[in-house]
């Protein structure tokens, strides 16, 4: 399906945000690997939330739900056999599974979107799990990847941090379960550091012991733990909100978002500070971040490591300041589901935007005046390219097309309905 974006001068309403992606998964996989029973509260319902879930299920916990909550009853350190797994497109769900499959005989990941998670590097987690025993078939370090384990060895771990923080926070969900104590220490340098902060809240929700150093480069994690059955409530999504805030901040907008913590732990929190220090008029208070549009904002430097999920509807946005933005220390954007540097600006540049891309940096030549539009975008399987076009589209002079846009389902399938409340002229066609 694709999808019509007409430019639209004014956006006016109130949503509540969608529900937490990274909390999701994560409560999901703390719940089935505790024994007891787990509630969830508003998971979020996307298609990586729907991966998890069925990852779990067939692991052998139990899932039941109804429209606000899920019920597992998890496996403990005993997943069921089982001969594949389909993670579809989910790149965390697949790097946290990897390690749980390392306590069953075998296993074989299939390769559900070749030509997206198909194509992203795992060969640090595959290394890291290698020195612990772990027998693994792989291509190249990608899909599809077959785990043979069964007792993986804990003692002293080290995992590359340079590609991806999912890979330790895979470690961190495993290590507990086994029988010797563990000391991970993460080489090279750690990309998207700060969701390691949501890793630890979730593991000390779930009533693990791990000892982290400061730098979050070392751990000590003793083994023989249990993860507690409990109660968990899933947060706002930065990320996903990320888009909805850029949209506001491009056009003559009141908007308000609520559900989004002052105090979360989501690095891509800090999207409110990137439209605030671009002069952008919001307030952000007791939850609700209240964007009260002009369309006028000012460039800016940033450091896009620290709100990984947020960088392109940041991006987005600062396509329409007033100067010349810097998003620096974002190289590990080139292996999401798309290359998100090179493959984002390409369809930037086709919407008018005047950008250039560095290894690890996006530079954007601001234009207040606007952009053309009026062109096909192609989407690249990547729902954050789909919503930061969609940005872009809003503010065109002319309307743009994005080919399949219902990939946007990975993380939002709400996204365009959330749009047309607040007034966007979006339409799907076949
Ligand atoms: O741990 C997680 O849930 C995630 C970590 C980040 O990935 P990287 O660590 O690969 O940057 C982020 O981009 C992804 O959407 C979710
Ligand atoms: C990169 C993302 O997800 P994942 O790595 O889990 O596929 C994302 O949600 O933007």
């Amino acid at each position: 399906m694709d999808m019509i974006v007409t430019p639209t001068g004014r956006l006016k309403g109130e949503l509540q945000a969608l529900s937490s992606k990274n909390y999701t998964t994560r409560y999901l996989l703390v719940a089935a690997l505790a024994e007891g029973t787990s509630t969830i509260r508003f998971p979020a319902h996307s298609e990586d939330g729907e991966a998890m879930r069925r990852c779990i299920r067939d692991l052998g916990a139990v899932v039941e739900e109804d429209d606000e909550k899920i019920v597992v009853t998890g496996f403990g350190r005993h997943p069921r056999p089982v001969k594949e797994l389909n993670v579809g497109n989910a790149g965390a769900v697949l790097r946290f599974v990897l390690s749980i499959a390392a306590l069953l005989p075998e296993v074989t990941f299939v390769n559900a979107y070749p030509q997206s998670l198909g194509k992203r590097p795992h060969d640090d987690l595959i290394t890291a799990l290698q020195g612990m025993g772990v027998e693994i078939e792989h291509h190249n370090g990608k899909l599809p990847i077959t785990v043979k384990g069964g007792h993986p060895r804990g003692g002293k771990i080290q995992v590359s941090g340079s590609v991806s923080s999912q890979f330790l926070s895979s470690l961190l969900f495993l290590t507990p379960l086994l029988d010797e104590d563990s000391e991970i220490e993460v080489l090279h340098d750690l990309k998207s550091k700060v969701v390691i902060g949501q890793t630890l809240e979730v593991l000390a929700q779930a009533g693990i012991r791990v000892e982290a150093s400061d730098d979050l480069m070392h751990y000590r994690v003793p083994g023989r733990q249990k993860y507690r059955a409990q109660e968990y409530t899933v947060q706002g999504d930065y990320p996903g909100s990320a888009a909805v805030l850029a949209a506001a901040a491009v056009t003559q907008s009141d908007v308000k978002l609520y559900r989004l913590t002052e105090d979360s732990k989501q690095g891509e929190r800090a999207v409110v500070d990137v439209l605030r220090a671009m002069k952008v008029p919001l307030t952000h208070e007791n939850g609700i971040v209240h964007v009260q549009g002009n369309g006028r904002l000012t460039a800016g430097e940033f450091d896009g490591d620290e709100f990984t999920d947020g960088v392109l509807a940041m991006v987005a946005a600062s396509v329409f300041a007033e100067g010349t933005s810097r998003f620096y220390n974002v190289e590990n954007l080139r292996y999401k589901e798309c290359d998100r540097i090179t493959d984002y600006l390409t369809e930037l540049r086709k919407a008018g935007a005047n950008v250039e891309e560095k290894r690890d940096e996006i530079i954007v030549h601001g234009r207040p005046e606007g952009v053309e539009g009026g062109v096909e975008i192609d989407a690249h399987f990547d729902h954050r390219v789909i919503m930061a076009l969609t940005v872009v589209g809003l503010r065109a002079k002319n309307p743009i097309r994005i080919r399949d846009a219902h990939h946007v389902a990975k993380s939002y399938p709400q996204y365009f309905d959330h749009l047309k409340l607040l007034g966007a002229q979006v339409q799907w066609v076949e």
